[in-house]
């Protein structure tokens, strides 16, 4: 089942200007329940804007975006931010904590508007204390915590409210290796064992190699796609890397 339709989607940016941009250009894709995908490309490929659009940060300019069968590049803002709400779930590089708040209370925001019983939305926020392993630090506030305990709160946050897919640009970006590969098998055993569909952007092979499949974009085309299936994982991160490489050679050509 597609959690996620896009059909050509393009993206042009200050149309009928002097400096208008096709960041995205005829983009189709369909992410399946349970798909973990990233999307790499080089410096200006159009891979924030793509993650832009189908999450619905932005509009498109051309083409339609469906989630759960739902066309969302007609909606107007206000009844886009309430789909974003109940559907959603991002998760930046730079965590986008509230830093006045705790870790407990960050994460029980997307909740604050849900009615609901007291006391199962509180057993929600445990059980993704618990499984992020930041019940711990519940109490801090995001500037007394690790950068991979901030991103391990940001992606419960954006989990909570149960969302069809979880977006994510550059999520280890900010963080060390070690805080880096916390993060990722984190995410990998959300897909794994919770069954959560996520579409990553990253420009490093390494952290693409955690996903199960990479959409390569140039100039606002997906232009390659490698997937995993069973190979090991340091051959699909070699395969990854090789064609990342060879991308970039042919750009100095
Ligand atoms: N708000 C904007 N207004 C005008 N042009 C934009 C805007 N945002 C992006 N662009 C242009 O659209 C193209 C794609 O940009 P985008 O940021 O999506 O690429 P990217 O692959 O994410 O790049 P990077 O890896 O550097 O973040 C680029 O040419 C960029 O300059």
């Amino acid at each position: 089942m597609s959690v996620l339709e896009a059909k050509e989607v393009s993206k042009i940016y200050c149309k009928g200007k002097e400096n208008e941009v096709t960041a995205l250009n005829q983009v189709s894709l369909a992410v399946e329940s349970g798909e973990f995908i990233s999307i790499m490309g080089p410096s200006g490929s159009g891979k924030s804007t793509l993650l832009h659009v189908l999450s619905g940060l932005d509009t498109i300019s051309l083409g339609t975006v469906e989630i759960n069968d739902t066309d969302i590049s007609k909606m107007g803002e206000a009844e886009m931010s309430q789909f974003r709400r109940g559907h959603i779930g991002y998760v930046f590089q730079n965590f986008n904590l509230i830093d006045s708040l705790s870790v407990h209370d960050n994460i029980a925001l997307p909740l604050a508007l849900q009615k609901g019983d007291k006391q199962a939305i509180e057993s929600k926020i445990q059980e993704y204390l618990t499984s992020l392993n930041i019940a711990s630090v519940k109490d801090k506030l995001p500037n007394d915590c690790s950068g991979g305990q901030c991103q391990r709160t940001a992606i419960a946050r954006a989990l909570v409210h149960g969302p069809s897919i979880l977006f994510a640009d550059e999520p280890t970006g900010n963080l060390d290796s070690a805080n880096a590969h916390d993060v990722l098998e984190i995410l990998q055993k959300l897909n794994s064992e919770k069954n959560v569909t996520i579409m990553m952007v990253t420009h490093d092979s390494m952290v693409a190699s955690y996903s199960q499949k990479v959409l390569f974009l140039r100039d606002g085309v997906i232009e390659h796609v490698i997937e995993k299936k069973d190979k090991p994982q340091t051959k699909y991160y070699e395969e990854i890397a090789s064609f990342n490489l060879k991308d970039r050679i042919h750009m100095i050509k």
